[in-house]
């Protein structure tokens, strides 16, 4: 079996290419960095670090890379051979590969290959459903057509931490040892993909919203106020107990939507906020609150991971405090080296909190949540000058 998997960076090489080789696949790696790609080519095997209570490492063998801008024509065959394809290129990407993997499916049409299933692997609501969309751009309507019967975009959700290498060795990747994967069913053209670890589901919407909206949300709520407190990483900040409880009672919130939404059991979802919350604490982990808040525009939209909840939690008529201090928060995320922090702050200094808002996570100047965040962004901005 082989695979091709767009973005051989932290959970790229720490999670998806580990799981599809421990499965029994070939995986080929597809990214831009030169240096990466050669080095899986001639190396064809990196180790994972397992960072847990008893440290391990799993070997993973038996990998290749292509260059998606220098070896385009390799990849598209690599598609057209392969039986899965997957992608964690972060969410801004997707758009790029496509033309890429247009070009590998019109091969496969043309050549009567069996069904192929791409599941992009993002961070994000219906990641999948995107990449089948940008993908069909670059087909004719005949190919569309075939397209709908013999390629599979199954959405999928992706949960394990893997921060930011810091190691000498430029392919080892350290991640923690919790993992969680789990992919559409109903998505699936062909034989379910025999990937181990995966749980398929018919209904992905409870699971993707539980982890994005808890993961995801409580690991951006932790680096924005844990930044605006001077914590340079996660395990840090979530050690200060204001940091904690605003953490906390974000959770609390996106839980007490996620419950009613879901029909989740309360005390199950309790248990696996506080399992979440210990896997920030991980104290073998070093992961930077720059990489947990990166690309603040994509973090503030309006169906992502903070003002997602808050507005369904202000339609039922629940005021979303504390996501409301985070979202706040996430206006102090001055970090040059982010092309989207450094544009929410020339937004910022031009338009205020309430344009900002306006721009970047389309919410009415006058609605309730904005005038929520304005009044949380002042009493930031009275502490800090405080
Ligand atoms: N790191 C995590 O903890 C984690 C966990 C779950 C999901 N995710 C999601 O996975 C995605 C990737 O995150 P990451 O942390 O691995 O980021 P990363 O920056 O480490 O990896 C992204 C990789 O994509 C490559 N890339 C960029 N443009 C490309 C292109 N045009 N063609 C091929 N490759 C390209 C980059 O060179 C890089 O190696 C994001 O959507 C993220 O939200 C990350
Ligand atoms: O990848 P992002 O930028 O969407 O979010 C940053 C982190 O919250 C994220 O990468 C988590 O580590 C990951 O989602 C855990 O599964």
């Amino acid at each position: 079996m082989q695979a091709v998997h767009f973005g051989a960076g932290n959970i790229g090489r720490g999670f998806i290419g580990a799981q599809l080789s421990r499965s029994g696949y070939q995986v080929c790696f597809v990214d831009v960095q030169a240096p990466l790609v050669e080095a899986l080519r001639e190396r064809d095997s990196y180790t994972v670090q397992l960072l847990g209570e008893e440290p391990s490492a799993v070997r993973v063998s038996g990998v290749t890379a292509f260059n998606s801008q220098t070896e385009p024509e390799r990849v598209a065959e690599a598609i057209a051979a392969a039986d899965l394809v997957t992608t964690a290129v972060g969410p801004h990407v997707l758009k790029a590969i496509a033309s890429l993997i247009a070009e590998g499916i019109k091969l496969r049409l043309k050549r009567k290959t069996p069904p192929l299933n791409v599941v992009a692997c993002e961070n994000m609501l219906q990641g999948s459903t995107l990449l089948k969309k940008e993908v069909a751009a670059h087909l004719s309507a005949t190919e569309q057509a075939e397209l709908a019967d013999r390629v599979g975009f199954p959405d999928a959700a992706v949960d394990r931490i893997v921060p930011v290498q810091s190691g000498t060795d430029l392919l080892e990747v350290a991640v923690e040892p919790f993992y969680e994967w789990v992919i559409d069913r109903t998505g699936i053209k062909g034989e379910v993909p025999p990937v181990k670890g995966v749980t398929y589901v018919d209904d992905l919407t409870p699971y993707i919203e539980r982890k994005l909206y808890t993961v995801n949300t409580g690991h951006a709520v932790c680096a924005y106020t844990g930044r605006i407190l001077g914590y340079e990483t996660i395990q840090q900040a979530i050690k200060d107990s204001r940091v904690a409880e605003i953490v906390s009672g974000a959770l609390e919130e996106t839980g007490a939507l996620l419950v009613a939404k879901h029909d989740f059991d309360k005390g199950e979802h309790q248990a696996y906020i506080q399992r979440m919350l210990d896997r920030f604490r991980n104290p073998h982990l070093t992961d930077p609150v720059a990489r947990v808040g990166r690309s603040p525009l994509r973090k503030l939209k309006r169906t992502d991971r903070l003002v997602g909840p808050a507005l369904q939690l202000i339609e039922e008529g629940i005021t979303p405090e504390h996501l409301a201090t985070g979202i706040a928060a996430a206006f102090f995320f001055d970090e040059p080296e982010d092309p989207e922090a450094v544009e929410l702050q020339q937004i910022l200094d031009r338009d205020g909190v309430a344009g900002a808002l306006q721009i970047v996570a389309d919410l009415p100047r006058d609605s309730q949540l904005t005038r929520l965040v304005v009044q949380r962004y002042q009493r930031w901005q009275e502490k800090i000058e405080g």
